[in-house]
């Protein structure tokens, strides 16, 4: 018999194994601990020192089990109450952990964490870069190219567009660069004013059409500086010349003399034609232009050179479109995409046809009238009749309005044009009723067609009553437009809403939509079918009649998109328990999600009892008089539900 010890987040139990178990000989510890560690929570193997297994410590408040599967030895995994199901049985009560085994623990404890923290911040940059190595080893420049070749073709229209934009930018910055002339120093006009009292200024040119005045002065600036007399570039040469001629000899001031020159003939190449330049000050031109001829000053005026003028004027156009080009990127977006309202569907992309939708029958029949028409199998022209326009589909959500619509665009074998209304609602007036006139145009060129609007309320409400005048202009852009269909034309206007009562009485008028079909809520028959449609595809443990019969016979008030729904949960219950198909308890499970959404347990048992009992009262199993769920075992209608 082997004794060993099992902790529990409780306590330490001191265990003993009835069944023998032992421990085999590992090779190392820790790959013993590793299993371990991978397995629970927390868990401790005791080794003794020949490596012989000695005893385990292991914490995990479910019921589980460990194997080491090479050497054989099971452990069987304890409850918190220190009791295990299969041989191993706790003798003594919770004791505190022996000095040893608790040092242990505290040092496998801290090892733990310190690589927990070693490996959640480490960059594990060696397999990173093995990975990038794969990466890269298998890109090929030839798929490289492929791919270019693909994305331009694809974007021509925005790979043109971009290139003339850098084009034209990197134009722009070559120009500027080519003609960057240095510019002369800002000074107060007051300053002007100054020098030419000081009769330092040589030379005034005032600038046509502007208020600058540029002036040149006999002290010249090196970068920000003037320099005064003694630092004329002349002077400046002499001294430092001499300086160095009494210095160092002549050799050397010679060598000194060339850089100089070139330091200064470089200064000069560099500065401005025009020294300062200040701004006019208003009504001051008189006493100016006296001052100026008082101290024998030249001064004449010129307009700005074409070169100047360019660089300003685009300068102005760069810094004013820059900060535009976002808001700019906008409307072309805007635009562009109202440009193309309808996605354009051709009949064989349709994969839905009448057999798809179910429990609508009544609005079938009517939906099918007109597609015959269209295809041309009733001849409605003999007997003077016409081809009615528009069709409204009218009924609360999820009843397949949608569907029903998708579906005479699949059997119909016409264009179909579907737009959400939607989309017609825009920010700029005029461009809603503009995409409604391109959609009709459109439809109208590749007749016999159909044009579903989902949603017709968010445009079709009536008009007047707010003050979106957009709204309004798009209205009667769609109102025209139903109008405006030639006699002949084979355009069917199919729409949907929910909400038929704020609908504008002008559009449900005859000869608009002049027919109105109501798509209700199905029947008890009806929803047996759609479960049908959409158990189609479903792998189910049981008859899919029973299972559609018994759906059904749960879910009044239920539409179609809420039946769709429990059969897709019902799946994913089955999917999650790893389940081959579903079960009648995973389509349990999914109706009380659908009915009561997901809760915890305790408040759902009590509250779905209740509810079904509401709904079924002549179910006797759920009025609570013979309720077999007392045991908290089992689901609604006496079925055992997961639990
Ligand atoms: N009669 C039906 N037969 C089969 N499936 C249906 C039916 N009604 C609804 N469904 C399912 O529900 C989904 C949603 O339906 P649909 O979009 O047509 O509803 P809707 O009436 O247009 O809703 P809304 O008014 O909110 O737009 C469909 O994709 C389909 O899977």
């Amino acid at each position: 018999m082997a004794s060993f010890s099992v902790v529990c987040n409780t306590g330490f139990f001191p265990v003993q194994n009835k069944l023998g178990v032992h421990g085999g000989k590992p090779k190392s510890l820790g790959r013993y601990r590793d299993f371990c560690c991978n397995s629970f929570s927390s868990s401790f193997l005791r080794f003794d020192k020949d490596c012989n297994f000695e005893h385990g410590l292991f914490c995990n408040s479910e019921l589980r089990s460990l194997s080491n599967g090479k050497s054989g030895v099971w452990l069987q995994g304890f409850n918190n109450s220190g009791k295990s199901k299969q041989g191993l049985r706790c003798y003594n009560k919770i004791e505190p952990l022996a000095n040893e085994n608790s040092a242990n623990k505290q040092i496998n404890l801290g090892k733990k964490r310190s690589s927990k923290l070693r490996k959640r911040f480490s960059l594990r940059l060696r397999p990173r870069l093995r990975l990038l190595a794969i990466r890269l080893r298998r890109v090929s420049i030839r798929s490289i190219l492929v791919d270019v070749v693909i994305f331009l073709r694809n974007n021509v229209r925005r790979v043109t567009l971009f290139t003339s934009i850098s084009v034209a930018l990197g134009m722009c910055y070559l120009f500027l660069r080519l003609t960057a002339m240095p510019s002369p120093k800002m000074v107060p006009y007051s300053e002007l004013i100054t020098s030419i009292r000081n009769e330092s200024v040589t030379k005034v040119l005032l600038e046509e059409g502007s208020r600058r005045i540029y002036y040149n002065t006999n002290c010249p600036i090196i970068g920000n500086t003037q320099l005064s007399n003694e630092e004329l570039p002349s002077n400046r040469i002499e001294n430092m010349a001499d300086d160095v001629a009494s210095d160092d000899g002549q050799q050397s001031s010679q060598a000194l003399n060339v850089n100089v020159v070139k330091q200064l003939s470089a200064t000069r190449s560099s500065a401005p034609e025009w020294q300062f330049s200040t701004r006019k000050v208003d009504h001051d031109e008189k006493f100016l232009l006296s001052l100026m001829r008082e101290k024998g000053i030249t001064y004449g005026s010129a307009p700005q050179s074409l070169l100047m003028s360019m660089r300003t004027t685009l300068i102005t156009i760069i810094s004013l479109w820059i900060p535009l080009m976002p808001l700019m990127w906008l409307l072309y977006r805007q635009l562009s995409a109202a440009n193309s309202p309808a996605k354009k569907r051709r009949p064989d992309n349709q994969l839905v046809g009448f057999d798809d939708v179910e429990g609508v029958d009544a609005a079938k029949l009517e939906l099918m009238e007109i597609v015959l028409c269209l295809q041309g199998a009733i001849n409605y022209n003999k007997l003077g009749a016409k081809l009615p326009r528009g069709v409204l589909l009218v009924g609360p959500p999820g009843t397949g309005k949608t569907l029903l619509a998708r579906a005479v665009a699949g059997e119909a074998g016409v264009p179909f044009f579907t737009v959400s209304a939607s989309e017609f609602v825009e920010m700029f007036v005029g461009r809603g009723a503009a995409r409604i006139r391109d959609l009709f145009n459109v439809a109208r060129k590749n007749s016999p067609s159909i044009i579903f609007i989902d949603e017709i309320d968010a445009v079709g409400t009536k008009r007047g009553r707010s003050f979106n005048d957009e709204r309004d202009q798009t209205l009667n852009q769609l109102l025209t437009e139903m109008d405006g269909f030639e006699s002949g034309s084979k355009v069917v206007v199919v729409a949907a809403t929910n909400r038929p009562e704020v609908l504008d009485p002008a559009l449900c008028r005859p000869g608009r939509f002049s027919r109105k079909v109501v798509v209700g809520e199905p029947d008890e028959d009806g929803r047996r079918k759609i479960l049908a449609v959409h158990l189609r595809g479903v792998p189910l443990e049981e008859n899919a009649n029973l299972i559609c019969d018994l759906i059904a016979s749960l879910t009044p008030g239920f539409v179609g998109a809420d039946l769709a729904n429990i059969v897709n949960e019902a799946a994913l219950l089955a999917a999650r328990r790893g389940g081959e198909s579903v079960t009648r308890e995973d389509v349990m499970e999914a109706i009380e999600r659908a009915k009561f959404g997901i809760n915890d347990k305790r408040f759902k048992r009590s509250t779905i009892s209740n509810e079904l009992g509401k709904l079924f009262p002549w179910m006797p199993s759920l009025t609570g008089k013979n309720n077999t769920r007392q045991d908290g075992q089992q689901g609604p209608l006496g079925y055992q539900t997961l639990s």
